[in-house]
């Protein structure tokens, strides 16, 4: 990667950036940078990253054979027909936009181009994203190559289908608030049980990272770990009752469909405003 050209300068472009430059993937000067308004965010991600930033589009995106589209889904209109008539055919853009299918930028755009889709999620922000990627047509294999170098930097990564992305935002996009809600319920439980906060936190919070590291590196099932905690008549399987007889794990599926059908509304709902610009070939 010689350049890298970031269009939205928020949360999740500076995962990315802090993945490349922390691991040396690329010269943090050749990571150029752009946002709407926000002079501070450019102050600051300069300072802490050594990157370059600029409003003027001609610096940030010739040269760069790596665009990185990180604004919201609102802004997306505005940002492609700002920079349609810079995109070449050796140019990928990495969109990183929820819902916003690859036909509509290239239909935005009135050409055609090398397009992957990203569903990371904010645990990118450590470095432990759970990232899925999808190419459109055009995207060539090195090109794909260069997008999977890129979210190595901030986690692991999956390739599918762009049909799938929809359910990948509904299990590991939105994971890490399912997740957190978990949490957030031992915490309250933790209370009510006469465990004081402190205490309770980090006894919370390394059963979690306990668990997630049995679950890497053990070769057993959940279930079977699940099993080995559970002593016949004992504790574990009081509580796994109650769970049970509230049907927990059924609300979790509920959860992830509807998470996931919601991702599919969103998206049909972006492709019929985006429709309307789209320049009938
Ligand atoms: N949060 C999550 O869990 C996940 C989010 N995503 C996706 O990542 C994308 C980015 O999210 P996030 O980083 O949280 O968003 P932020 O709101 O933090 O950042 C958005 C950035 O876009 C900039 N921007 C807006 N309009 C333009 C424009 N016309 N030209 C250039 N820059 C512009 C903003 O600039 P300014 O501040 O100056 O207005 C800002 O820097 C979203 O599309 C979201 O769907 C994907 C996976 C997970
Ligand atoms: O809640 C949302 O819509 C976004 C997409 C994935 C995570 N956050």
């Amino acid at each position: 990667m010689k350049k890298i050209a970031f269009i939205g300068a928020g949360s999740m472009a500076e995962a990315i950036i802090s993945g490349l430059v922390t691991q040396r993937v690329i010269q943090p000067a050749n990571i150029f940078v752009t946002n709407k308004r926000n002079d501070d965010r450019f102050n600051y991600l300069a300072e802490q990253y050594g990157v370059t930033t600029t409003r003027s589009l001609q610096p940030l995106l010739q040269d760069a054979d790596l665009v990185v589209l990180a604004v919201k889904p609102k802004d997306i209109l505005e940002t492609m027909q700002s920079i349609k008539g810079y995109i070449r055919e050796e140019m990928l853009l990495l969109s990183v936009v929820a819902g916003v299918h690859t036909s509509s930028l290239e239909g935005i755009a009135n050409k055609q181009f090398s397009i992957v889709r990203a569903m990371p999620n904010t645990s990118a922000t450590v470095g432990k994203s759970a990232t899925a990627l999808a190419a459109n047509g055009h995207t060539k294999e090195s090109q794909l190559q260069t997008a999977i170098t890129l979210f190595e930097t901030v986690g692991t990564v999956a390739i599918v289908e762009e049909n799938q992305l929809d359910a990948v935002t509904g299990l590991s996009g939105s994971g890490p608030a399912y997740i957190y809600y978990l949490v957030e319920a031992l915490e309250r439980s933790a209370e009510t049980i006469g465990l004081d906060s402190q205490t309770a936190k980090q006894l919370i919070l390394q059963t979690l990272l306990g668990a997630a590291d049995m679950l890497q590196k053990s070769p057993k099932t959940p279930a079977v770990l699940r099993k080995e905690v559970t002593s016949p008549g004992g504790t574990t399987e009081a509580g796994l009752k109650e769970l049970q007889a509230h049907q927990v794990q059924e609300a979790f599926i509920a959860c992830v469909q509807e998470a996931t059908e919601q991702s599919k509304r969103m998206g049909d709902q972006i492709s019929k405003e985006l429709a309307k610009y789209v320049v009938p070939q």
